[in-house]
């Protein structure tokens, strides 16, 4: 059972003391990584839940397949739902548990977001040899997202644009991703630049000199040889979507007249 009460390995589980100790401080502004921020037995737990979802849960694109919690976005809106139990604990109660700084003020990640807590997950699954195209996250969300991996390593590509507005093909830095991490992502890197995962069965040329993140790994001597051969890796991204819709209050219906 994933649950914090039971999960001896909890014990191993070593949190950062503030997200300042782990800024990724070679990208722009903001990134934050932690390698071990979900235990082996809560990651064996959520991809349980993910693959025992009932089928219609899936949304099956070319490549890759997708589930939408609580549930799809209509016109950038959320219909207001709770997240399912297996998604918001432990990791939303974590995630809200770590200040930015050390100074006693300071405030969680969420603090200034609509909601000071995400209220939608995409869970996105990655065969090897597949990825995601460049692209930015856009305006339904607060600009910040919480990646949790599971399963197997892969690299995150960050991209610039060009001064004509068109797309630089090649990445501007890479952020390598391990199994059970998270990813914070927000500000100008949200705003202003793309990311994506490329297409391959084998990331390569990983070095310190290459990947962003290279300290803050758990196992860096996994890619000593510089290379990571991908297996399925899926990913939770957490945000929170800033406009929410009572479906009732649209609809009519529980509504005293
Ligand atoms: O899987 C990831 O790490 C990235 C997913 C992503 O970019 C998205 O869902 O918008
Ligand atoms: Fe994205």
């Amino acid at each position: 059972m994933a649950n914090d009460s039971t999960d001896k390995s909890l014990d191993s589980l070593v949190l950062p003391e503030s997200l300042d100790q782990v800024r990724i401080t070679s990208l722009p502004p903001t990134a934050y990584y932690i390698s071990d921020f979900i235990t082996e037995e809560e990651e064996k737990f959520i991809l349980e839940k993910i693959e025992s979802a009932p089928k219609p849960r899936w949304k099956q694109l070319t490549h890759r397949r997708l589930q939408t919690w609580p549930s799809d976005l209509v016109n950038n809106k959320l219909i207001d739902a709770p997240l399912v139990t297996w998604l918001s604990e432990p990791i939303v109660s974590r995630l809200k548990s770590i200040r930015l700084s050390k100074d006693t003020e300071s405030t969680d990640i969420f603090a200034d977001s609509p909601h000071q807590k995400p209220n939608h997950v995409l869970i996105n699954e990655y065969p090897p040899g597949i990825g995601i195209m460049p692209h930015k996250d856009g305006a339904a969300y607060h600009p910040v997202v919480c990646t949790v991996s599971l399963g197997a390593s892969l690299c995150l590509n960050i991209y610039r644009t060009k001064d004509d507005g068109t797309l630089d093909p090649e990445p501007a830095w890479r952020i390598l991703q391990e199994p059970r991490s998270l990813l914070i992502t927000t500000a100008t890197l949200y705003t202003d630049f793309l990311h994506g995962i490329a297409d391959i069965t084998e990331d390569v040329e990983l070095s310190e000199q290459t990947i962003a993140n290279w300290h803050l790994l758990r196992s860096p001597h996994e890619f000593e040889e510089g290379r990571n051969i991908r297996k399925t890796r899926t990913s939770l991204t957490y945000r929170d979507v800033m406009k929410v819709s009572k479906l009732g209050g649209k609809l009519g219906l529980f509504q005293k007249k």
